[in-house]
């Protein structure tokens, strides 16, 4: 991805005071089957921070983010946006407070990829619902940030899965909110669209991010804390900053599978052992 500066951002409704969280959670439980994923959470998340969440397949990610997302209701506790209760607030101020970028994509409609980040923009549009040569400019840089620019008036479902999930990131910016949940962002990436995203991400300023990803590697590297699930059947949850959550006990724990510390130009990374 080409290093394109960001633009200034768009003042989200209304501004909280800087130093309390963007986003809580009190006692939350997410039980959207049978089984419960989550209990009695009480995290914060404050500006200017980038959360991974991590843990094993099933054990509850995409859950969490939809529900952070106001897109699934929780089974007891509370979530709160801006120290509202996420419920109060409406679908259009929720659309200026934070984006939601799903793990899938299906698109149904044959649009370009510029009318998928331009769809982003309609929190921002005028009286008669039109967006201006404004948006239109934040779309197209959006676009170029994620190396998606030459892709702008390419249909969208003709789009290969990593070019996708860099237009729907570039949503994700030009929607211009506070708050990005990204659910495997990187999931489709090639090593250095990976690298870019990070890059990209660290580069946010006071936003805040709260991302899903099973590359504990890429966790360690663009995030500054870390939401791991270390038991999938309690289930248990611990968060904090990355390199004190990330550990080779507490990987173990989450994963099954024994993660050996190696430590490389100055950074902590884990590789799978070869057994157990
Ligand atoms: N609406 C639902 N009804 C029943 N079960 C559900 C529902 N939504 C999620 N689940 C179950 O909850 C569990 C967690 O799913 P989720 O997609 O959140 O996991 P994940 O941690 O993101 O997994 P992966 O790493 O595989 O992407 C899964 O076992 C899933 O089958």
């Amino acid at each position: 991805m080409r290093p394109t500066p960001p633009l200034p951002t768009h003042p989200p409704v209304p501004f909280a005071a800087e130093s309390s969280p963007l986003l809580e959670t009190h006692g939350l439980e997410l039980r959207p089957g049978a089984r419960r994923l989550l209990a009695g959470l009480d995290w914060a998340v404050h500006r200017g921070e980038r959360w991974a969440v991590l843990g094993p397949n099933g054990c509850g990610k995409s859950t969490l983010l939809r529900a952070l997302a106001g897109l699934c209701q929780p089974s007891a506790g509370s979530l709160l946006l801006q120290g509202r209760p996420l419920e109060r607030w409406s679908v259009h101020e929720l659309s200026r407070l934070r984006s939601y970028t799903p793990q899938h994509h299906h698109d149904v409609f044959g649009m370009t990829a510029l009318d998928v980040v331009l769809a982003a923009r309609r929190p921002y549009a005028g009286r008669f619902g039109w967006l201006s040569a404004h948006d239109r400019e934040r779309a197209l840089h959006a676009l170029a940030r994620c190396d998606a620019a030459h892709l702008a008036q390419q249909d969208v479902r003709s789009l290969s899965g990593g070019e996708r999930q860099r237009v729907a990131l570039a949503a994700a910016l030009a929607q211009d909110v506070p708050l990005l949940l990204l659910d495997e962002p990187t999931a489709h990436l090639d090593v250095p669209h990976q690298q870019a995203v990070c890059e990209l991400l660290k580069a946010l300023g006071d936003r805040a991010v709260v991302l899903s990803l099973h590359d504990v590697n890429l966790a360690l590297a663009c995030c500054t804390h870390a939401l791991l699930c270390t038991d999938r059947e309690a289930p248990r949850w611990i968060a904090g900053p990355i390199e004190e959550v990330l550990r080779p006990d507490t990987l173990q724990a989450a994963y099954g599978w024994t993660m050996v510390p190696v430590d490389l130009e100055g950074r902590r990374h884990y590789l799978p052992a070869a057994s157990r």
